[in-house]
């Protein structure tokens, strides 16, 4: 379980208290309606949506635009309030509101389209202050964390650059350490390479197979049909603010039961 910086880092990803093949997240009837606004009309973003995902398991979620796959993503860690239903991640019930959210999201990773890295610090110092301001460690621990998971993602010689010095590719593999530097449990990618150069696409996507290798527990939503294909242990296909099909890369890809779904796969490959 090497890195690409020959670091083992199985101890690190190991969530405590995960066995393999428990429930991690368990999403029931979840409903989110976006309210109608002066210029929209409201919208139905996830209707009646439930979704269990095991720990260690990789699940990628594909649909078209507009399906809701970024808003179930981010209902995950409460970035997204729910009208009803249940969220419970590895026994944090996110939809309680006495759950303490900053805490709990310390626990999942989440890897945005646009990164979001402070611009105005290094990339060192991008994984170090998380750790020093959610997780209270101590700036020595927090660098040498931030060496080690700089170094996983390939980045550990560009520590000391700023954000505008790299390429987005490079940029999104900081992001990439600094979520991992805080141990979650759980990491969330929503469309982490589609704001990405076709050239880093590679890197950023070999990068979430090999953590996918390394047993954590992923809920991935991405246009990369290839990667749902070979890295997913289940992909699920939305229309419409609902789950519409479900099932292993074989199931969904070549033995589609909705009309739905062979639609969206016959567009996009
Ligand atoms: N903050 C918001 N306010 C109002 N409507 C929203 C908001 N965010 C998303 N929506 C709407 O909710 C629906 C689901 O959006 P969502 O971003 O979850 O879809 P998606 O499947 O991730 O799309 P894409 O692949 O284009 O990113 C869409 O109709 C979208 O326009």
């Amino acid at each position: 379980m090497d890195g690409p910086g020959g670091i083992d880092l199985s101890a690190a990803i190991a969530a405590p208290g995960q066995s393999p093949g428990a429930i991690s997240i368990d999403i029931k009837s979840v409903k989110k309606r976006y309210p109608a606004t002066a210029n929209s009309a409201g919208i139905v973003a996830l209707d009646d949506v439930s979704l269990t995902v095991k720990s260690g398991e990789v699940v990628v979620i594909i649909g078209p635009s507009g399906s809701g796959k970024s808003t179930l993503l981010r209902t995950i860690n409460a970035l997204e309030k729910i009208d009803s239903g249940t969220i419970v991640v590895n026994g944090d019930v996110v939809t309680n509101k006495a759950t303490d959210l900053p805490a709990f999201r310390s626990k999942v990773g989440m890897v945005f389209q646009h990164f979001n890295l402070f611009l105005h610090k290094t990339a060192m110092e991008n994984v170090i202050l998380p750790q020093v301001a959610v997780k209270r460690r101590s700036r020595a621990e927090a660098e040498a964390n931030a060496g080690k998971f700089l170094a996983k993602v390939g980045m550990l010689e560009r520590a000391n650059n700023y954000p505008s010095q790299l390429s987005g590719g490079q940029q999104q593999r900081v992001a990439i350490a600094r979520a991992l530097a805080m141990n979650p449990q759980v990491m969330l990618f929503d469309e982490a390479t589609s704001a990405l150069d076709p050239e880093t696409v590679g890197g950023v996507l070999d990068l979430m197979r090999e953590l996918a290798g390394e047993g954590m527990t992923m809920v991935v939503v991405t246009h990369e049909m290839h990667f749902a294909r070979e890295v997913a242990d289940r992909v699920v296909f939305m229309d419409a603010g609902a789950i519409v099909e479900m099932g292993t890369p074989e199931q969904v890809f070549r033995n589609a039961q909705s009309e739905r779904t062979r639609k969206f796969l016959s567009l996009v490959g």
